[in-house]
């Protein structure tokens, strides 16, 4: 038996198309311009190369904001100083002003403005202020934002898998509540507004959610103002708040949605993104409607044993009957077979490498339009131990080729590209921990040999052509087990590889059946 199992991501799409038709020409020029696709179908973000001058003017902008932190941050203790001089009416307009300059992707300060607020005017007025500058500066900042930096932006997001995970959840439809989340998040305020600039949330609503999110850390940075003494205070306090203010935020970005990571520019300009090995299709299935819930995802080589594997999680987990008779949603294929409980998924992929990866390729892109997150996969299937007892369970620490190498390789228009299959370690130690605590069979982690034979491939004496002696065999699988190899089979490899590409993490482990020793 062998599991892996792994968390998804996003798509961020780039790269390079050469197709002939007028979509994949646009797709040349969005490139050329250093432009990306965000999200689906729904949204082909392609900006044309007429919109150099609105970007040359994001430049402008972005130089200028650039320049006037800059020149903040060295005459700051001045400039609240002087702040400070002022009568409280202009000295609050200022403020305002100072909120909405650091509402835009570049401003710097938005902390260090809110506890001066609280310092200045007080708790309550300090409260109203800044909420009242900074719900004006989001406002201008996102019409700025959505009319002169979209180019900016796009190649910020292209840049961040955090942003990208971000923006991926809002286009899923929960938009508002991310908004407000992410206000509780480190990504600096601005950047935010940036970031929702691109998104079709509707502007009051926008505005609400974020007045909403922001008002935690408002409140407390408001109240710290308050119980400083001096101007100076207000400007070293700023960095010792901010600090917690970033902790706390951090952790609670720690429980951070993950969604599916794909990589390929073309999906956006297809009408339908055809899944054909599972018969399914963004325009044929409501593929959100029909996987949206799902968070496990088993995979392994035989239809057979998947059923029995959803039969099986069904009963152990309460999900359902497991006696019933679950539907192979695929039917319409005999490629392979899937079935599903509950958020649990579980999908054959037949054997060896070709075939897992055009099953992955599907389920990824399935796992995507659905819009599904937080969601681990795990592999099941038989292999080949060394050097175990019989019936052991092998978590696999790295996926190695026929050579002991951890790496995959594939051929992409005649040339090598070598992927990792490293495996996710922590994944690899609960899975450990859960086997102890379950107690029913012996579990060790170790490297898993990837091959792409079951026979000869596998040092076996049994195929129909054996060009080596039983010695010869001995040897090599000696030199393997000195490599780390604890057993043997045929998809992990490229599995650990395609997770990887997906911001999947994962875990494989093998029950071994044949005896190679
Ligand atoms: O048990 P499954 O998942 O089919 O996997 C193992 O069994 C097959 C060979 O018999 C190969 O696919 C190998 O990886
Ligand atoms: O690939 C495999 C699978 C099961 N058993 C083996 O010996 N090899």
């Amino acid at each position: 038996m062998d599991i892996v199992i792994c968390n998804t991501y996003e798509e961020r799409n780039t790269g390079n198309s050469s197709g002939s038709s007028i979509e994949s020409a646009m797709q040349n020029e969005a490139n050329e311009a250093g432009v990306s696709f965000i999200g689906e179908n729904r949204y082909p973000r392609y900006v044309p190369t007429c919109c150099c001058k609105s970007a040359l003017l994001g430049c402008i902008l972005a130089a200028v904001c650039f320049s006037s932190v800059a020149l903040v941050r060295q005459y700051l203790k001045d400039l609240l100083l002087w702040v400070e001089s002022l009568d409280s009416l202009v000295g609050a307009l200022l403020c305002i002003v100072g909120l909405i300059v650091v509402s835009f992707p570049c401003g710097w300060g938005y902390i260090l403005l809110n506890v001066a607020a609280g310092y200045l005017y007080g708790f309550v007025l300090g409260m109203g202020l800044v909420m009242v500058g900074v719900l004006i500066g989001t406002f201008i900042a996102h019409v700025v934002c959505k009319r002169l930096l979209t180019e900016w932006v796009l190649i910020k997001i292209e840049s961040s898998e955090q942003l990208s995970a971000v923006i991926r959840v809002v286009e899923g439809g929960s938009g508002l509540k991310v908004v407000a989340l992410a206000r509780l998040t480190p990504i600096p305020f601005g950047l935010q507004n940036a970031v929702f600039s691109l998104t079709d949330v509707p502007l009051p609503n926008y505005l609400v959610a974020s007045s909403v999110g922001l008002l935690p850390t408002q409140l407390l940075n408001s109240y710290l103002g308050t119980t400083l003494r001096t101007m100076e205070d207000v400007i070293a306090q700023q960095s010792v708040s901010g600090y917690f203010i970033f902790s706390f935020q951090h952790s609670l970005f720690q429980q951070r949605v993950t969604s599916i990571h794909m990589s390929n520019p073309h999906l956006n300009s297809m009408k339908e993104d055809i899944l054909y090995h599972f018969d399914l299709g963004t325009v044929s299935h409501d593929l959100p409607a029909m996987f949206g819930d799902v968070k496990f995802v088993c995979v392994g080589g035989s239809p057979w044993r998947m059923k029995s594997f959803i039969q099986y999680i069904a009963g152990e987990l309460g999900l359902g009957d497991p006696n019933a008779d679950y539907p192979n949603i695929c039917a319409g294929t005999d490629r392979y077979s899937m079935y599903k409980a509950g958020p649990v998924l579980s999908v054959s992929h037949g054997m060896g490498i070709p075939s897992i990866a055009i099953m992955l390729h599907e389920l990824i892109k399935l796992l995507y339009h659905a819009k599904c997150t937080n969601v681990t996969v795990l592999r099941i299937g038989t292999s080949g131990g060394i050097g175990l007892e019989p019936g052991t369970v092998v978590i696999t620490k790295q996926s190695v080729d026929a050579l002991f190498k951890p790496q995959f390789e594939l051929v992409i228009l005649g040339k090598t590209v070598v992927r990792s299959t490293d495996l996710d370690e922590e994944l690899a130690q609960q899975l450990l921990q859960c086997s102890k605590e379950i107690d029913e069979f012996k579990t060790v982690i170790g490297n898993t040999m990837c091959t792409t034979d079951f026979y000869e491939g596998q040092a076996r004496l049994d195929g129909a052509f054996c060009s080596y002696t039983e010695k010869e065999k001995l040897s090599y699988l000696k030199d393997a087990y000195e490599a780390g190899v604890k057993n043997i089979e045929m998809e992990s490899s490229v599995f650990a590889a395609m997770c990887k590409l997906s911001g999947i993490r994962e875990i494989n482990s093998s029950f071994y059946q044949v005896f190679l020793h």
